[in-house]
Order: structure tokens, then sequence, then C-alpha cells
């Protein structure tokens, strides 16, 4: 990904800002539709706060669907070589694609037992953790209820965000 400034962010037409940041939130298309509109934004930090709010402002349902749309960590999507750029690179940090088949089996059955009792993936923003810091969030995470975990996981998803952000928006 080229390097942007941010005066080159405020001057993109408005296909070309759909098109940058169209996955700093996975998947989520209608988080640049609205932020383009938003412009000029005086610096990097004014960017990333525009779509945190986003991130905030969205309803509950819509706030399940950015939640929904993450796939899990070091799961199918990751063994087929099906996940976005940036998810591929994020769990390679934490070193996820290089797990043990007992270390793959633990993280499966606890991203199971999680999904089932809330519904959507467990989220949690891999370049900040690594294999032992995801597991053990996975295991306590799982005790908390749902509204804290809908709040936790779209806290992980800002998280995400930003540093996507900053990996195509220079300082
Ligand atoms: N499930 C989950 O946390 N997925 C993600 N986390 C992250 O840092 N990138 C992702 O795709």
């Amino acid at each position: 990904m080229t390097s942007l400034t941010i005066s080159e962010v405020n001057s993109l037409d408005d296909n070309q800002f759909e098109t940058v940041f169209g996955n700093v939130i996975e998947h989520c298309k209608s988080a640049p539709v609205m932020i383009k509109k938003l412009r000029p934004f005086k610096n990097v930090n004014e960017l990333c706060d525009a779509f945190q709010k986003y991130l905030d402002d969205i309803n509950e349902e819509e706030k399940l669907a950015v939640l929904k749309s993450h796939p899990d960590l070091a799961g199918r999507l990751a063994q087929q070589g099906e996940l976005t750029p940036e998810s591929t690179e994020e769990q390679r940090s934490a070193g996820l694609n290089d797990l043990t088949e007992e270390q793959k089996r633990i993280m499966d059955d606890r991203n199971k037992r999680y999904k089932s009792k809330f519904g959507f993936p467990f989220i949690i923003c891999a370049r900040e953790n690594k294999l032992q810091s995801i597991l053990s969030g996975l295991q306590h995470r799982y005790n908390n209820n749902y509204n804290q975990e809908v709040e936790t996981g779209i806290n992980e998803v800002k998280k995400i965000c930003k540093l996507r952000i900053l990996n195509i928006v220079t300082e």
C-alpha cells in the first residue's frame, strides 16, 4: 500500500477515498462513504477519530454486522488463504500462521465456544497481541456478558482500524 499524506487524502476523489479506506474496518464499505464527506481533515488523528466516531455512532444492529464481518483468528479462512491482505498481515504478526496442531485445536475450540455464546466471533487486535494473550483473552472474555463483549469487540475493531489507517497515511 502506498503512503499518502493527509493533503493527498483530502484531495482523493470520492471513489478513490472509498477504495483506499474500504477495508480499514474489515469489509465495511459504508464507513468511508460517510467519512469522505467530512473532509478536509487536519491530520491523520482527525481521520482516525472520524472512523472511531463512526463505530460509536452506528446502531446495535450495525455494530453486530461489523463484528460478524471479522474472520476467526487462525480459523478456516486463514487456513484456506482467504483472509483479506490486512488480516493476513495482522494474524501473521501475532504468529498465528505458525501454530502447532495442538495450538490450532485449542484456538479452534475456544473460538467456537465463544461464538456459540455470543453469536459473533472473538475479536482482538492481533498486532497488539501474541498467541498467549489471545488464548487467555479467549478464556477470560468468554465469561463477560453480551453487552460487555459487544463493547469490547468494537473497541478492538477501533484499534485494528487505527493501525490500518496508520499503514496508509503518513503522520
Ligand atoms: N477475529 C479477529 O480478531 N480478527 C482480526 N483481528 C485482527 O487484528 N485482524 C483481524 O482480522
